[in-house]
């Protein structure tokens, strides 16, 4: 079974008016379980429309969105991803640990059930000696682990992040990709992964998937082979090859017309 399956998917915003915008036009994509997916493209080319459709947060004008076998919207009920964006979206009035809980509340696991659950992904993260600490009281990138250990409460197949480590340093970046991997290798998890960073995208991916913008396509899908990464990765020849690989997909796409202001 795939975890996600895009076939012929458009997406047109306000259609039938002066500014109707077609952000996704017949995009087919497939996801395998366990599989690393990045999205990377000009900015407006519609990654962060495919990853809210794949979430079931909007629908498709026209193509269907498959997860883990199902429609999208069941895939949704079922709570089958999680979801980790740019802005952790933490609540601030309540504790890492509460916030953690918070999906395990949706699907109305127990008191102790939710307890030990959260307290699991707490310690995935590195995070278990501040559950009772508020989201202020943390880091950006503490923040971001907590999103993440929310993302994986209910022990989802998928995650879908949106550029998650986008406002972090440079290092924390870094320490955050190594976790994530060793994250999905130890579940099993499949991701699809929004970034700008050709670096990230490279690092992380089985497969980086280039868009062009307007209407959003896939030009090119790049494949990387790097085996488990480590320190070394970064500083390897294959590594360097496949930044390349990506950057010239993306130069190579047609021409992205001019936004509208
Ligand atoms: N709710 C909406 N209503 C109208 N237009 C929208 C809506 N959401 C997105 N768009 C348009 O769809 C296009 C794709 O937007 P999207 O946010 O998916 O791009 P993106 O690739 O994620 O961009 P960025 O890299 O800047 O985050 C853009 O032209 C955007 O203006």
């Amino acid at each position: 079974m795939t975890a996600v399956a895009l076939a012929g998917v458009t997406k047109v915003f306000n259609a039938g008016r002066t500014d109707e915008v077609t952000a996704l036009a017949t995009i087919d994509l497939t996801v395998e379980n366990g599989e690393f997916v990045s999205l990377i493209g000009p900015s407006g080319c519609g990654k962060s429309t495919l990853l809210r459709l794949v979430a079931d947060l909007i629908q498709p004008t026209a193509g269907t969105v498959t997860v883990a076998g199902k429609p999208a919207k069941q895939a949704r009920i079922d709570q089958e991803y999680g979801i980790a964006f740019q802005q952790a979206g933490l609540f601030d009035w309540r504790t890492v640990q509460r916030n953690v809980e918070l999906p395990l509340e949706l699907r109305g696991s127990s008191r102790s059930e939710r307890h030990d659950r959260a307290r699991e992904m707490l310690e995935l993260v590195g995070l278990a000696d501040f559950a009772g600490h508020y989201p202020a009281q943390l880091s950006g990138g503490m923040q971001q682990r907590v999103a993440i250990a929310r993302a994986l409460a209910v022990h989802p197949p998928l995650l879908l992040m949106d550029e998650p480590f986008g406002a972090l340093d440079e290092m924390t970046r870094e320490r955050l990709q190594d976790e994530l991997l060793r994250i999905c290798a130890s579940t099993g998890t499949s991701v699809v992964f929004v970034t700008h960073s050709i670096p990230e995208a490279v690092y992380l991916s089985h497969r980086v998937v280039v868009m062009s913008a307007r209407p959003g396509r896939i030009t090119e899908i790049v494949p990387v082979d790097l085996g488990e990464r480590g320190e070394a990765t970064r500083q390897s020849p294959g590594f360097f090859t496949g930044i390349t690989k990506v950057r010239r997909a993306l130069r190579g796409g047609p021409v992205p017309a001019e936004a509208p202001a």
